[in-house]
């Protein structure tokens, strides 16, 4: 559904992005992850049809973003990452305002009820009145309301409380499962990991790795703290080819990749008298594509 071949925007300084290029299947989502100026809302506004690519190809259903902009808009429903609106309107003017825009009005209004329910939106407050939490919640109902086939969205969540990004994460799910294709940039790890399929890591304005969200669940590390009964006991784990942090006393941290058996051959030596596992550490797995 959606194609992005060797896209390159350079900006006069020198930014932007190179040679980027990804596809996201129908019904799938895509989650776009990488650090501050990496150039993700760049290659969200080269989708969007708002900047022209230098060169390579960016296709929606098969439309190009830049040359078919109209036709795309018309599949796509956005989500800014810097949200702007009229603030003398009200929550629900704002909204009456978009539906008016489109052609399946009543279908709008009855999808707008529902994800004012869902996000708990007060919609007779003045958007003047808003906190930022709220602006986003009123920009998220805008955008999911019109049932648009192809949800982009630039950092969904900034602004919400952890109860309303799991509230979030769960119309994400709902929307997958009626076919909407969905491309999220975001600094949030765990809702990428758990609405994606996909993450691509871009950092200076390359793609460093597109990976599957089950491959980084096979490379993850799982961690153990360990105190054993006596020094000699901890020399023996020392020696051993684990990948071992000491702590205070008798204690340590070991890290293990994949299969554990080379941690129980180890442990089958000493005497145990804590062990505890620590929880996933998939977030970390990832974390290492930022350094
Ligand atoms: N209009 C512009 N003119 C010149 N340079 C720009 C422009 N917009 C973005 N850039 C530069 O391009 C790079 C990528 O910016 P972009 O906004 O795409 O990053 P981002 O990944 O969305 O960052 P963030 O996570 O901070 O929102 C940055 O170095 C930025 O300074």
């Amino acid at each position: 559904m959606i194609e992005v071949k060797e896209l390159s925007k350079l900006y006069r300084e020198g930014q932007g992005i190179k040679k980027i290029s990804f596809d996201v299947d129908q019904g799938k989502a895509f989650g776009f992850l990488g650090p501050n100026g990496a150039g993700k809302t760049t290659t969200i506004r080269l989708l969007m049809g708002f900047l022209k690519p230098d060169s390579g190809q960016v296709t929606i259903n098969g439309l190009d973003c830049w040359e078919q902009k109209t036709e795309v808009k018309k599949l796509v429903s956005y989500l800014p990452g810097e949200l702007h609106f009229v603030e003398s309107l009200t929550a629900l003017e704002f909204l009456s305002l978009i539906a008016g825009m489109h052609r399946n009005r009543f279908q709008i209004k009855k999808n707008q009820k529902y994800f004012i329910n869902a996000l708990d939106l007060d919609s007779k407050i003045l958007i003047r009145k808003m906190s930022k939490g709220m602006k986003q919640k009123l920009g998220i109902i805008a955008a999911l309301m019109l049932d648009a086939k192809v949800l982009i969205f630039d950092e969904p969540t900034s602004g919400l409380d952890p109860l309303m990004q799991r509230v979030f994460i769960d119309l994400i799910l709902e929307e997958k499962k009626r076919g909407k294709t969905i491309f999220m940039s975001s600094h949030q790890f765990p809702e990428i990991e758990r609405t994606c399929e996909h993450v691509g890591i871009i950092k200076e304005g390359k793609l460093l790795a597109i990976k599957s969200i089950w491959q980084l669940r096979e490379a993850e590390y799982q961690t153990f703290q360990i105190e054993v009964e006596s020094d000699e006991d901890l020399e023996l784990l020392k020696e051993s080819q684990l990948n071992l942090i000491p702590l205070q006393g008798r204690s340590c941290i070991i890290r293990v990749a994949g299969e554990l058996d080379s941690l129980w051959m180890a442990l089958g030596q000493v005497h145990v008298v804590r062990f505890k596992q620590h929880s996933l550490e998939l977030e970390e797995a990832f974390l290492d594509f930022y350094k």
